[in-house]
């Protein structure tokens, strides 16, 4: 049997949270203070008990919000990179003694403004505060709590938002190093007392602020949280009469055995849980998964499940009942989110009862009907009934059946139909590719805010963390308010964090940002999973990827220099010009690198347009059209004229040859270099499906599933990654071939993602094209060298409009390298002369960490993330010269090519 252990056994945080007490009143006990609170905050009010204060105290992973047990997070923890497992130590402020109340009198410490330097080997102490306004008034009225940082004779107030509020040298500073806990002293003219000292832990971690306080619910910042917070079963578990109780008391039975072999039962809920939702007094009945799934589920999905349950069940953050499952791409989210979905809509632990009625699924366009392909994979059309929203089936059906529990729609249609679903009571909302509500100000995350539904899922295969405020707007959408207001997020953990990161910060800095980062992956972890894909490499067949230098066209090598000589690039390292003229230049290359008749095109394109404004592109192309022949038609373009198509239609020759029943799915990120794909499809008598932006909603699945189909007689799927890649299933496919490299790695690891993934039968094989020594190159040793530094941000909606480039960086990028086999091979600075073939070690021996923001602890991915240098260095590195190649396909390319580098994971069976 398999059951999740009971819930913390802690029953919540022991964390004294400081209160704000005016002066003169005497400090409720505890009990008194939570009978008078209301029920929402006391869904976050935690039972302080010394011995599990102890407990807390010492083990290191619990961190400050109310955390199962070991026990309970055992089933989960053990996933690879599952996140919450690396709390920080336990954010209590141990050494708090109640604050007294007999005070003495203010002492005046007077304040120079002007000095300001510090004192930097005394020793820094923390008070926690209270502070009004300086007045001679005897019963003082306080205006808030704050914390103060004495270091030497200075001093500064912080609010518990992190801002400044005071800051001074005092002159008479003995008396700041005498302060403790019952003084009031004058500081920056304000009155403060003393109400208790912060351990350093606990300021560094940022645990004295209102977020770190375990109780957000309470901040007056959290507004929100505090409004959606009701009971999580209300809509579904109406309070029952007796009779009615009676009568669920009787059919109070497991839906599936517990005890069964291989069950997968839900986590109990603890006293605390039963106490607030559990009102009627039901028994508690276990919820189990129904084995028909279960059959199905691998271990990662199974702890996936649990984790899920109890996030939304409000299990892992008291009240709080939102998650963030981030698991890397192909991981199986969408069974993921479909178990529970069921397993929540027919079971829940109180009498058994159902805890929802009705499930809203917002996801892009293309993937709605994936959506309801999934469904009926793994539960068939009987068990559930979903209402995918597509041009015949609009949204008044579903809210006018009662029939359907399941709405399955689109971020676009759900702006367009949503004064409708406001009208719906939706129990559970999930996002998927959720990264997209990373800005709260967009109208399709305030459309989805004002919905009044809080279990709220967000699921996402790109890595989150790596923007620090797109973090903080999905994690405010999942659970409102948890971590304060914006402002107060900046102060206490973006900043430091940020700060800490610059090569330039102190060691006291670098250890604060650090601490801070720890805290937050902590309390986020709670309810944020990643698991990243080697969890089910085991289960993918070997996947062969080569990085391919391909040699450019003769003509592609004088336009390049023709460009690279041309004014606006001049202009361009000189600084001269304004309006981003680098980015038209970089423009003009790329195209070049494609085909030289995208840029033909251009030129003619500008040459008739009336529009004709840029300065900057004129002068970029002036005099290219001569280097053309003078009889230039575009629409007759050559495979010789360009290097990667040469490769390309050698290397779909090849694969057709050997491999004649494998498919190839074939990637670009424009859709006119797509045309010029698709037209030599057709001149080789290749057949062809396509998928691009311009594509249907209505018509992508058909085509994703007639590509998948065994019956299919198309042999290539042409895919405009950036338009429509996200999210898809592509498993027809055991060749993906890059034709063009993005600025940002995620667009490229998305596209790779599409083929290898479950339920791929064939070994896969990618290819990366590159031009050599051209800008194609640049972007990918960018791409690459950013990771060793910083790992930099991730994410799909970076541009090459985002990047700021150095003249340097220009300069570099506006280098045409004419006669090395390959510039990123020359810079990796290894020893080979590309016959590093058969003994390179394995990129698995190599276990990388990315880091993201967050700091090293946050995730560890090995697979599904950008490449590094010092990773690539570990490849195998062939030349074009190279003589046994023992690849057959890199065999009949090699003519073309002056470089390859090649990895092989999962290798026991490749090729
Ligand atoms: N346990 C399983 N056994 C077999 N196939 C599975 C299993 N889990 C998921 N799959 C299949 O794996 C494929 C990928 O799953 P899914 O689309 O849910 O991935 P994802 O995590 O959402 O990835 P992405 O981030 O790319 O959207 C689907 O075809 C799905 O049916
Ligand atoms: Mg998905």
């Amino acid at each position: 049997m398999r059951r999740s252990a009971a819930p913390s056994q802690l029953q919540g945080n022991p964390f004294k949270k400081l209160k704000f007490i005016p002066p003169g009143r005497s400090i409720p006990s505890p009990d008194e203070e939570n009978t008078k609170m209301s029920p929402d905050v006391k869904l976050f009010e935690v039972v302080a008990s010394k011995n599990t204060f102890l407990q807390l105290q010492n083990n290191p992973r619990i961190c400050s919000l109310n955390l199962p047990t070991e026990g309970n997070a055992r089933e989960v923890n053990h996933g690879h990179n599952y996140s919450g497992k690396h709390c920080s130590k336990a954010s209590v402020m141990a050494t708090l003694d109640p604050p007294h109340t007999v005070h003495s009198a203010p002492k005046e410490i007077t304040v120079s403004k002007g000095q300001e330097e510090e004192e930097p080997d005394s020793l820094v102490k923390y008070f926690s505060v209270v502070w009004c306004k300086a007045s001679k008034k005897k019963h003082k009225k306080w205006e808030g709590d704050a914390v103060l940082i004495v270091k030497g004779k200075s001093f500064t107030l912080k609010d518990l938002e992190g801002k400044d509020i005071g800051r001074g040298i005092a002159y008479k500073f003995k008396e700041l190093e005498k302060i403790e806990e019952g003084h009031r002293v004058m500081i920056g003219g304000k009155e403060v007392e003393v109400m208790g000292i912060i351990s350093p832990d606990d300021f560094n971690s940022g645990r004295c602020f209102q977020l770190g306080g375990g109780d957000p619910a309470i901040s007056s910042s959290s507004q929100v949280a505090k409004k959606c917070f009701s009971n999580p079963f209300k809509s579904v578990c109406k309070t029952s009469s007796k009779e009615n109780r009676l009568n669920g008391f009787q059919d109070c039975k497991p839906r599936h055995d517990p005890n069964a072999p291989n069950s997968l039962v839900m986590s109990r809920p603890d006293s605390n849980h039963q106490w607030t939702f559990n009102k009627n007094c039901f028994p508690i009945v276990d919820v189990v998964i129904d084995p028909h799934l279960v059959y199905h589920l691998r271990p990662h999905q199974k702890e996936g499940i649990i984790f899920l349950y109890e996030c939304v069940m409000g299990m892992r953050v008291n009240g709080r009942c939102g998650a963030i499952l981030a698991d890397e791409m192909g991981l199986g989210k969408t069974l993921q989110c479909i178990s529970l979905i069921w397993t929540l809509q027919c079971q829940g632990p109180y009498g058994g009862k159902p805890v929802i009625k009705k499930t809203l699924i917002v996801t892009p366009g293309s993937l709605v009907n994936n959506w309801r392909k999934e469904f009926q994979k793994w539960l068939g059309s009987e068990r559930i009934k979903i209402f995918p929203v597509d041009q015949d089936h609009k949204v008044e059906e579903f809210t006018k059946s009662p029939f359907y529990s399941v709405l399955i729609i689109s971020y676009e249609m759900l702006l367009r139909s949503l004064d409708q679903i406001k009208n719906v009571k939706f129990d559970l909302l999930i996002c998927d590719e959720g990264h997209r509500l990373k800005n709260s100000a967009i109208k399709t995350t305030t459309a989805l805010i004002s919905l009044s539904c809080e279990k709220r899922i967000i699921l996402t295969g790109t890595p989150v963390q790596n923007d620090l405020q797109e973090f903080f707007a999905l994690i405010d959408f999942v659970n409102p308010g948890i971590l304060g207001s914006l402002s107060s997020y900046r102060k206490i953990y973006e900043e430091p964090i940020i700060i800490s990161r610059q090569p330039s910060a102190s060691e006291e800095k670098k250890e604060l940002g650090e601490k801070r980062a720890a805290e937050l992956t902590c309390l986020t972890g709670l309810f944020l999973l990643r698991r990243t894909q080697e969890v089910i490499n085991k289960y993918l067949p070997p996947k062969i990827e080569n990085v391919v230098f391909c040699r450019p066209g003769a003509l592609q090598i004088e336009l390049y220099r023709k460009l690279l000589n041309s004014q606006a690039v001049r202009f361009c390292l000189q600084g001269l010009l304004g309006n981003s003229p680098h980015l038209i230049c970089i423009g003009a290359l790329k195209k070049l690198c494609n085909h030289p008749c995208l840029l033909f095109n251009s030129i003619k394109e500008k040459e008739y347009s009336s529009t004709w404004d840029g300065n900057e592109e004129k002068s970029l192309y002036e005099g290219l059209v001569d280097v053309f022949p003078a009889d230039y038609n575009p629409l007759m373009f050559t495979e010789e004229e360009s290097g990667k198509l040469q490769v390309l239609m050698k290397l779909l020759a090849v694969i057709h040859e050997l491999r004649p029943t494998e498919k190839v799915v074939l990637v670009s990120n424009y859709t006119q270099t797509l045309n010029i794909l698709q037209e030599v499809c057709k001149r080789h008598g290749y057949t062809y499906t396509r998928l691009d932006g311009q594509t249907p909603i209505s018509q992508r699945q058909q085509i994703v599933d007639g590509f998948n189909s065994k019956y299919s007689s198309d042999f290539i799927f042409l895919l405009s990654s950036k338009a429509g890649g996200v999210g898809l299933n592509l498993i027809g496919g055991s060749h993906l071939i890059l034709y063009d490299i993005d600025w940002n790695p995620a667009t490229d690891i998305q596209a790779m993602s599409r083929v290898w993934r479950d339920g791929q039968k064939h070994p896969v094989h990618i290819y990366r094209l590159l031009t050599t020594g051209t800008i194609e190159e640049k972007i990918y040793q960018r791409q690459i060298s950013k990771q060793d530094l910083s790992g930099a941000v991730v994410d799909l909606t970076k541009t090459s409009e985002h990047i700021q480039f150095s003249v340097e960086e220009l300069k570099n990028l506006f280098t045409l390298h004419e006669s090395s086999h390959c510039v990123t091979h020359d810079l990796l600075d290894c020893e080979c002369t590309g016959d590093k073939d058969g003994t390179g070690d394995s990129l698995e021996k190599f276990p990388i960490s990315r880091n993201c923001q967050l700091g090293p602890h946050h995730q560890k991915s090995n697979s599904l993330k950008p490449l590094s240098m010092s990773q690539l260095k570990q490849w195998k590195h062939f030349s074009g010269d190279h003589l046994n190649l023992a690849d057959p396909f890199l065999e009949k390319i090699r003519e073309n090519v002056s470089f390859f580098f090649q990895n092989i994971t999962n290798q026991s069976t490749a090729i």
